[in-house]
């Protein structure tokens, strides 16, 4: 659905490529009071704002989480306070979801959304196909057409869910209409206008694919109206550039000429649709500042900003990325919402203060609260991770993603009171190893002899050990006697086991049909 609502969106501005439609000065407007914050008491709920503040500016609210890296102009600042925004993030489809170091940008695209201002995401089916270099010391490899579509659609659902959950809570609704049909400007014609309202899934953000106005433009229109305003210097100035031409391997002109594909991209934002700032990594900065060269030399206009983050790295300094393994992916069918979950729930105590600030929108105050708790007496460890688990969770997964994950982490806990059931064992069996039985060698065979079979513990022994210290569970109810056997009411559902050994080593039995 969402794939239809970015295509027919595109196709919509497509209409309007022969306009020039400058940002409107009659939609800057800012309301007195915002919510902006989550609710500090029932987390369930956390995406409803609750804690009301004098109007903060976006940007020091960034600055001061530690989301601020650069911006293009100390403008900003001041443009932030006194006029609605619209400010792109784009996200190349180069897999099939995004992971937690580009969940960054969902992330600043919210706290406008919060403060009043547009949230575009550009999804890059043109850009995608030539490769970012920015932040990689070799050429990306070339995706495929079908593999491109697929990963724009899926990316595009994701962020579609993330952003759309958030402002269907939101306490700006009632400023929905006010000032749409503004953006368009007064040249905008109604059908256009009739088309964006259907295509937008609300109006405090949009997604758009850069394929729709790339796949039409010739290498010679490019030239001529690109090109010709772009200064080689400059261009090998950057630093994805420079970082690359001393490689070995050097660079390739196809990516090399990447930073003015995005740099087209804002101008054609900024003209079609009053974009005015575009945001991103601390990578970015090179590409973004492309559009804003482009901007100024061929429109002659000032006007828009470019604003980069902190890359996201973890306590060892290694980038969140996608390449090095174990990449937190944000789409529920390659990490399970339980899995994303128990990520943030085990992260260190260096890192979870750091992380509240960056990637949750509890108040600073509550942050504050939280880190002074941990260090009291009587402090339940993991507490505070807890509580970043579930407002993480409950941004990129929703409120249904949440529940999963807590009903997966309460029925895992051994001596849990939860009656387990199948769902429940299945939901979890993608994270912890599982194997396929017959009914009949489950039916009547020893629990001790059963855990050496399916591989969760070396030998009898061990198991029988086991079961002596308390540490074996069928089910996730402890088993008291070396002697026990699978009965049939075991096999919860008629279909599943679950064994445990000890607190963290688990296998899900699977009854073969
Ligand atoms: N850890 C991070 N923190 C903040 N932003 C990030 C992070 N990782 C990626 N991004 C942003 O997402 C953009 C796209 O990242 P992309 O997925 O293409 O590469 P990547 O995740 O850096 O991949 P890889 O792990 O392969 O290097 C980056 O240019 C950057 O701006
Ligand atoms: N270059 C960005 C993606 C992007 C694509 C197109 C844009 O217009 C902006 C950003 C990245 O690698 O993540």
């Amino acid at each position: 659905m969402a794939a239809t609502a970015v295509a027919a969106a595109s196709r919509t501005l497509f209409l309007c490529r022969s306009k020039l439609v400058y940002p409107s000065k009659s939609f800057i407007h800012r309301p007195k009071r915002f919510f902006i914050f989550s609710r500090s008491s029932s987390s369930s709920q956390a995406t409803l704002p609750s804690l009301s503040v004098s109007p903060a500016n976006v940007i020091e609210v960034l600055q001061e989480r530690g989301l601020l890296d650069a911006i293009t102009s100390e403008n900003l600042r001041s443009v932030a306070s006194t006029s609605n925004l619209k400010v792109y993030c784009g996200f190349d489809p180069t897999a099939e979801s995004l992971h937690l170091g580009n969940l960054l940008g969902i992330i600043v695209l919210s706290w406008f959304q919060r403060f009043g201002h547009r949230a575009v995401a550009v999804i890059g089916g043109a850009t995608g196909r030539v490769g970012d270099p920015s932040g990689k010391s070799l050429e990306r490899p070339e995706l495929d057409t079908q593999t491109v579509e697929k990963n724009c659609s899926q990316i595009s659902d994701l962020i579609s869910k993330i952003l759309g959950r958030r402002s269907s809570n939101s306490h700006l609704d009632s400023r929905k209409d006010a000032n749409l049909m503004d953006e368009l400007g007064e040249n905008g014609d109604s059908s256009e206008k009739d088309a964006i309202l259907k295509t937008k899934q609300d109006d405090s953000f949009v997604i758009l694919n850069n394929y729709d106005w790339w796949k039409d433009i010739t290498l010679l229109d490019f030239l001529r109206e690109v090109g010709r305003f772009a200064r080689v210097g400059a261009m090998m100035a950057k630093e994805s550039v420079k970082k690359r031409l001393m490689s070995e391997e050097g660079m390739s002109y196809t990516e090399f000429t990447y930073q003015l594909l995005q740099g087209y991209d804002f101008l054609y934002l900024f003209k079609n649709m009053g974009v005015n700032v575009q945001i991103g990594g601390s990578d970015q900065w090179g590409n973004i500042t492309a559009g804003t060269e482009l901007i100024r030399k061929i429109l002659q206009i000032e006007g828009a900003y470019g604003l980069t983050f902190p890359l996201l790295l973890k306590s060892d300094g290694t980038k969140f990325g996608k390449s090095e393994g174990g990449a937190i992916w944000l789409s529920p069918a390659m990490l399970s919402p339980y899995k994303f979950y128990q990520y943030f729930f085990t992260v260190p105590d260096v890192d979870v203060v750091r992380f509240l600030k960056i990637l949750t929108f509890l108040s600073m105050e509550e942050i504050k609260e939280l880190q002074e708790g941990m260090g009291k007496s009587g402090y339940v460890p993991n507490s505070v991770q807890r509580r970043l688990a579930e407002e993480v969770t409950l941004f990129v997964h929703g409120e249904e993603g949440l529940a999963e994950a807590l009903k997966a982490t309460e029925a895992l806990r051994p001596g849990a009171e939860t009656k387990l059931d199948a769902a429940t064992i299945e939901g979890i069996a993608e994270d912890v190893p599982s194997c396929s039985l017959a009914y009949d060698q489950v039916l009547n065979s020893g629990l001790v002899d059963l855990s050496v079979s399916t591989g969760l513990l070396s030998s009898k022994s061990a198991a029988r050990r086991l079961v002596k210290q308390g540490g074996l569970y069928l089910n996730n109810q402890r088993v008291d006697s070396e002697d026990k056997t699978i009965e049939d009411e075991d096999i919860v559902d008629g279909k599943v086991l679950l064994l445990s050994a000890g607190k963290k080593n688990k296998m899900v039995v699977r009854i073969s049909s």
